[in-house]
C-alpha cells in the first residue's frame, strides 16, 4: 500500500485533546498533518471544522480525513452530508479496519469521550493502513450514492 502522506484533521472541543496529540503522532510518523480546528477546547458547533474538512477530502485535497468529536455522531453525520464522503465512526481497531476492508471510509470519526487516547491512536494507525478489499463491497459501495 502506498504511504498517505497529507491527512485532514478536525472536530469540535470534546475531541480538542485527541486531535492534539494525534497531530503529534501523525507527524512523527511522517505524516503532513492540516489542522481544520477548533485551535482551542472552548466549546464550538462540530459543523463548522466537519464542514470544510470533507470538503477538502471531497475535493480529493486529502486522502483522508479524521474527526473527532465527543461520540462522533454529530461529526460522522454532518460529514456524510457530502457526496464525496464516506465517513465512519470507529470506537475499537476493528470496527477502524472494517471501515476501511468493506465501506472505502475516507473519513474516520472518533468518539473521544469513549475512547482512550491509546485506543484513538490505535483506531487512527488502523485505518490510515488499511486497504479497501473492493469485490463485493465495491458493488455496495457503488449503490451508496442517492
Ligand atoms: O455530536 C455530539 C454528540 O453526539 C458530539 O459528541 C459533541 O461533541 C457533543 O454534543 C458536545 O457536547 P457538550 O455538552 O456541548 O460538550
Amino acid at each position: 500500500m502506498e504511504f498517505i502522506k497529507k491527512i485532514a484533521i478536525g472536530g469540535d472541543h470534546a475531541g480538542f485533546d485527541y486531535k492534539a496529540e494525534l497531530i503529534t503522532y501523525l507527524t512523527t510518523k511522517g505524516y503532513e498533518v492540516n489542522d481544520f480546528g477548533p485551535y482551542s477546547n472552548a466549546s464550538c458547533d462540530y459543523a463548522d471544522f466537519a464542514h470544510p474538512l470533507s470538503s477538502a477530502v471531497e475535493n480529493k485535497e486529502y486522502p483522508f480525513g479524521i474527526l473527532l468529536c465527543g461520540s462522533a455522531n454529530g461529526v460522522a453525520i454532518t460529514a456524510n452530508k457530502h457526496q464525496g464522503i464516506r465517513a465512519g465512526l470507529a470506537w475499537n481497531a476493528e470496527v477502524s479496519s472494517l471501515i476501511r476492508q468493506h465501506n472505502d471510509a475516507n473519513v474516520l470519526c472518533i468518539p473521544a469521550r469513549f475512547v482512550t487516547l491509546e485506543e484513538a491512536i490505535e483506531i487512527t494507525n488502523v485505518f490510515l493502513t488499511t486497504e479497501f478489499e473492493g469485490g463485493r463491497h465495491q458493488l455496495r459501495v457503488n449503490k451508496i450514492p442517492c
